[in-house]
């Protein structure tokens, strides 16, 4: 009797591989005469066959992958150390892709106050982009690395490579933008990186209610402020065609609260821009401020409050705080924060990494600043906030107790003409309870509180002019 001798592993692969190959090369040959849609369905099913036979069961999809008349693109959400941008915005993309027909969906409400959102929660989604098939896999791995997987037939390379992935990432993108919430973000002390680099800012969702049209200030300056922000906002053409990094500047000074932090807000709202809050007395040296600068957002406004207060901004003043802390036998760090430190970073790594960036200093003082620091080109704006006008109390009275006139409006206005109040002065006096029944008694506080004001200025005024003349 013969005996039965098992083909060895390398000549099974042989058969196998050349019965496949000509089974390829069979279909090649009819393909051509089959519609495209009927053509994609059958070479499915023959996959899916050739999948099935016991031989292939074990095979791993790199050898599968040899056989197949399709392709694969994988998104890892980490590539090469580095987050995907392309993975966040073909999830984006994906999740929006709700219909009536979808069957998994997830729903979400991250605030009270915000609508039901719903996105789809298929791990599998098939879909047709001009005439072709696509299908893709979200898929998660038990060591928690995520990626997307397009699969797609060879001959549809061109459409999905070019057209349909750009499409949908573009389309991802505009979502994320139109969903995108204000956040604020906080620089943490640098002690606390070491634990994750990632630590840098801590971040919480933006709730600021400032918007322009509450913005007590000239119509005329709101309108060139509005103006010029949205300019920004769309002028990713016009910076590249300058060769000018998209990134702008702003210098807020005025007197405390004239409304410095609140333009911020009302800036980050209109743009919906996030803001990072850059507390410079917590940042060790110029590397920990590299880093944090580098490690923002685009789409975002970077804000240093009280620059004057921050940073050792002149030669002079950091000669008169050395000598100071020799006095107090204090001994000042090398390496601390400085203004060459903060200009290098602006006119340097700033402008080549990054883009839609806003900076924005503010000062109380506007005259203690470095020529340096706030020139043309570093600080592109300089807007004065300042005490308030009669325009400016129209539209705090507009707020707080929505009134367009009152018989009082006459006396305030030549009150404020005469003295020197501060919206946030103005703004408390406006505050009540029960706008209808208050109204009458609000203005009178506000009447009173400007001729004491007034009396004031004036008594000061005088002390002033007197010690003028004795000096003289
Ligand atoms: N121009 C303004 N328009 C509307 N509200 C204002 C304006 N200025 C001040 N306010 C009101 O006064 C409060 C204080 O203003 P804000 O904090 O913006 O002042 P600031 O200029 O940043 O002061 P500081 O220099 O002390 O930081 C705000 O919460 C806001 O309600
Ligand atoms: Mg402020």
């Amino acid at each position: 009797m013969g005996k039965i001798v098992k083909p060895k592993f390398g000549e099974n692969i042989t058969t196998i591989g050349t019965n496949i190959a000509s089974l390829f090369f069979v279909w090649d040959t009819l393909r051509r005469y089959f519609p495209h849609q009927l053509k994609i369905t059958i070479e499915q099913l023959l996959f899916k066959a050739i999948q099935r036979l016991p031989f292939f069961k074990k095979c791993s999809d790199k050898i599968l992958g040899l056989f197949s008349p399709y392709a694969q693109i994988r998104f890892r959400e980490i590539e090469e150390y580095r987050y995907n941008y392309a993975y966040k915005a073909i999830k984006t993309y994906l999740g929006a892709k709700v219909n009536s027909e979808v069957k998994s969906l997830k729903g979400n409400q991250v605030k009270e106050s915000t609508p039901l959102d719903f996105k789809r929660d298929d791990d599998k989604i098939e879909e047709e982009f001009e005439g072709v098939k696509i299908w893709w896999e979200l898929l998660k791995f038990a060591d928690g690395k995520k990626m997307c997987r397009l699969t797609f037939h060879r001959s549809d390379w061109s459409v999905v490579t070019g057209s349909y992935l750009r499409y949908v990432v573009e389309e991802g993108k505009s979502i994320e933008a139109r969903k995108k919430k204000v956040r604020l973000c906080m620089n943490n002390p640098s002690l606390n990186w070491k634990i994750s680099m990632k630590n840098l800012w801590t971040s919480i969702e933006f709730e600021h209610p400032a918007t322009f049209e509450t913005m007590a200030m000239d119509p005329k300056k709101k309108d060139e402020i509005l103006s010029d922000l949205l300019a920004f906002r769309d002028g990713k053409e016009y910076y590249n065609k300058i060769g000018k990094a998209w990134k702008r500047g702003y210098l807020l000074y005025g007197p405390p609260g004239t409304g410095k932090s609140t333009l911020i807000a009302a800036m980050a709202n209109l743009l919906n821009y996030s803001i990072f809050d850059l507390e410079l007395t917590s940042v060790e040296n110029n590397w920990e401020l590299k880093r944090l600068l580098i490690a923002t957002a685009s789409k975002s406004i970077i804000v240093i409050e009280d620059i004057d207060c921050s940073l050792d901004l002149t030669g002079e003043r950091k000669g008169k705080d050395a000598s100071n802390s020799e006095i107090k036998g204090e001994k000042k760090k090398d390496n601390a924060v400085t203004l060459s430190g903060l200009l290098n970073f602006i006119d340097g790594i700033w402008s080549a990494c990054g883009q839609e960036r806003i900076l924005v200093f503010t000062t109380n003082h506007v005259g203690k600043l470095d020529e340096a620091l706030i020139r043309r080109g570093r600080m592109d704006m300089h807007i004065e906030l300042s005490y308030c006008t009669f325009n400016a109390f129209k539209i705090l009275a507009k707020n707080y107790l929505n009134l367009d006139s009152h018989i009082l409006f006459g006396k305030i206005e030549s009150l404020l003409e005469e003295t020197k109040i501060t919206p946030a002065d103005v703004a408390e006096n406006l505050m009540v309870k029960d706008r209808e029944s208050e109204v009458d008694g609000a203005l009178k506080g506000l009447i009173r509180a400007l001729e004491q004001m007034k009396l004031s200025q004036k008594a000061k005024a005088d002390e002033q002019q007197k010690e003028n003349i004795s000096q003289i």
